[in-house]
């Protein structure tokens, strides 16, 4: 039986698209690959099967590079995945993951267009005008299977391309890539729950908790079975026994599991092949620097890709489009209506002890802004009782000799306290009230500011939170665009939104709320815009670190409002205890906002420090930003 696997499996290198040895991956504690051993040999369709969860396709990730593996070694037509110059990830292999991960605004066509974009290739696709999102589930597995044959890969990895799929396009689906492995440059590892369709596969192997409990062409497998899914579950049986008989040891996981399944076996049994890897020679591969350099250079034409794409799907939701541009706007212009503007009609009780009309308090009282303070004449009684009962925002006095005492104030170089006092108006506000926030010097330029950066953080936060979830930025990865690229390619692109934001916020606040610029235009405009780009990037790290949307979501407001209170937005830095101080003037908009506040108020230039220190900060800002969430997305992938 092992002969006749031998004569069907080639063993040299250069014979195997695919060899695994000893490969081992965990999640944390979870051990999902034990000293797995595979070979899809060239030119033929390797069926892998195996139950749900047993790691098919954490496998299929490490194949193709969007994990790595804890030991052991992976190659991968020739060189390990993601080797410098090596076109795995890239035009050499075509995947499809497990989630459909399409682009649900994309049409058909805007999909081909998209990852044939990526890998470089200038014919015209038909035009196919349905959108994804319209589409059926198995049209969509059509769409999916069409991007990962677009490039005419040498290697296919397909994560159960016919789930949900009519049993006449499943056998077109096999049938097809019979057909292309037929000329021998073309390999394919398929897996697959339906086990009996994986009799068209020249190779299959069966899996389970991490390991392969047997390989070979199904007939062999089949030998002593009718069915692969009978074969299947015998091997499962005899493979619980050996592990109940090796029970004893309380550690006895997967890795144990297969060694001792390995060794216990007898010739009967369809294990085809022996897995044991160690005697094989790990390969050596190197590149040089050259290639190394265009391997981490980013590439032009993904970073445009990824750049069209993002605008292809904003054309497609124009609504949002238009929301997203419009925000600012609608935010700043409440603020320039609600905030900030002098009080009307508040009512204040006046206690007036002069009763003359040509008194001086009378003159006085009718220069007051009518519009802004409704006087209540009351008495003195009367007054106090009011401010207590909320009726009144304040009381204005004036003594019975007032006018005589301001004459004498005015006249006589020195008079007693009793004349200062008499001759003084006494006004008491009431200090419950919200009378006192019109003393704080609200800012407009610093909330443009606030709302520029958190409106970008919103705009980011969420980018591959989404794309990671629904499976796409692992089939970009492996279509070959790298972090940088990505971070790239939606700093680039949101750039464009905010631009058009900033610009529509700028028209607003200097030409319909005419708040005056005394300095240089281009200054605060590019202030802005790199404070733009701090939210991009910071919202860029979020992206980069979390999985999930909620948490993404509530990770951007936890830091808005520690940010605006420790900045110096609602009240003044110099106010702020210590410790707290030297935070604040380490944030990035600190520095921004009194820059920001000298350009448009002052009219200073570059050269005041207070002006060049905004930019530097905020410069510096964005470089850690952009470099943190580019790490951090390497790291994860
Ligand atoms: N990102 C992850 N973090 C933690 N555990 C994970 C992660 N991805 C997968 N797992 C776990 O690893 C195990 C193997 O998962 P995997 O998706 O590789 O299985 P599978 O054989 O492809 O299953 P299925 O056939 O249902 O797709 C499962 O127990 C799963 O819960």
């Amino acid at each position: 039986m092992k002969a006749d696997l031998e004569a069907s499996l080639p063993a040299g290198q250069g014979e195997y698209a695919i060899r695994c040895r000893d490969v081992c991956r965990s999640y944390g504690n979870l051990k999902v690959l034990s000293n797995l051993n595979l070979t899809v040999p060239q030119g033929h369709i390797y069926g892998l099967l195996g139950p749900s969860g047993c790691g098919k396709t954490t496998l299929l990730k490490c194949m193709v590079g969007t994990l790595k593996i804890s030991r052991g070694n992976i190659t991968v037509l020739g060189k390990p995945p993601a080797f410098p110059g090596h076109d795995v990830p890239g035009r050499m292999v075509g995947y499809m993951p497990q989630e459909l991960a399409l682009y649900n605004e994309f049409t058909i066509s805007d999909t081909l267009t998209f990852f044939g974009r990526i890998h470089g290739l200038t014919s015209k696709e038909r035009k196919k005008n349905s959108l994804v999102r319209n589409l059926s589930g198995g049209q969509r597995r059509r769409v999916s299977l069409g991007a990962a044959l677009l490039q005419n890969p040498e290697l296919l990895i397909l994560d159960e391309p016919t789930v949900g799929v009519d049993p006449v396009l499943r056998a077109k689906i096999w049938q097809h890539l019979v057909e292309i492995v037929k000329t021998g440059k073309v390999s394919v590892i398929i897996t697959t729950h339906y086990i009996e369709e994986a009799r068209q596969a020249n190779v299959v192997g069966l899996m389970r908790n991490g390991c392969l409990l047997a390989e070979g062409p199904p007939e062999a497998v089949m030998k002593q079975h009718s069915t692969l899914e009978q074969a299947f579950l015998q091997l499962c049986q005899t493979s619980d026994q050996v592990d109940s008989k090796q029970g004893s040891s309380p550690q006895a996981g997967p890795l144990e599991n297969s060694q001792s399944f390995e060794s216990g076996r007898d010739e009967s049994r369809p294990i085809l092949r022996d897995g044991s890897g160690a005697a094989d020679e790990v390969p050596k591969y190197s590149a040089d620097w050259k290639v190394r350099a265009r391997h981490v250079v980013p590439k032009w034409r993904n970073i445009s890709a990824l750049m069209i794409k993002t605008m292809v799907r904003m054309k497609r939701m124009p609504g949002s489009l238009c929301f997203q541009f419009l925000l600012p706007v609608i935010q700043v212009s409440l603020i320039c209506l609600c905030v900030g503007g002098d009080p009307k009609g508040i009512e204040v009780a006046v206690v007036n002890n002069e009763t003359s009309p040509s008194a001086y308090s009378q003159s006085l009282l009718s220069f007051l802004d009518n519009s802004s303070v409704h006087q209540v004449p009351l008495s003195h009684t009367d007054a106090f009782e009011g401010i207590y009962n909320g009726e009144y925002w304040g009381v204005i006095g004036f003594g019975q000799n007032f006018t005589s005492y301001l004459t004498k104030r005015m006249m006589q170089r020195q008079v007693s306290r009793e004349v200062v006092d008499g001759g003084s108006v006494h006004v008491w506000l009431d200090m419950t009230s919200k009378m006192h926030f019109f003393s704080f010097d609200f800012n407009l330029l610093v909330i443009v500011n606030v709302i520029t950066f958190y409106l970008a953080v919103g705009l980011t936060a969420l980018s591959f939170v989404i794309e990671r979830k629904e499976g796409l930025l692992d089939r970009c990865w492996v279509a070959g665009v790298s972090p940088l690229e990505t971070m790239l390619a939606h700093l680039f692109s949101q750039l464009f939104v905010i631009s058009v934001q900033i610009l529509l916020l700028l028209l607003f606040i200097l030409l319909v709320f005419k708040i005056p610029n005394e300095g240089s235009l281009v200054l605060v405009i590019i202030i802005i815009v790199l404070q733009g780009i701090t939210g991009i990037s910071f919202g860029l790290v979020i992206s980069a670190a979390i999985d999930d949307e909620q948490n993404a979501n509530q990770a951007a407001l936890g830091v808005f409002y520690p940010n605006l209170i420790i900045s110096g937005i609602i009240w003044p830095v110099e106010c702020i205890p210590y410790p707290l101080r030297y935070i604040s003037l380490a944030l990035p908009q600190t520095y921004a906002s009194e820059a920001l506040r000298c350009i448009m108020y002052r009219g200073w230039g570059l050269s005041r420090m207070m002006v060049w220190r905004g930019f530097a900060v905020t410069l510096g800002w964005n470089t850690f930003f952009l470099i943190l969430a580019t790490v951090i997305l390497k790291l994860r992938t």
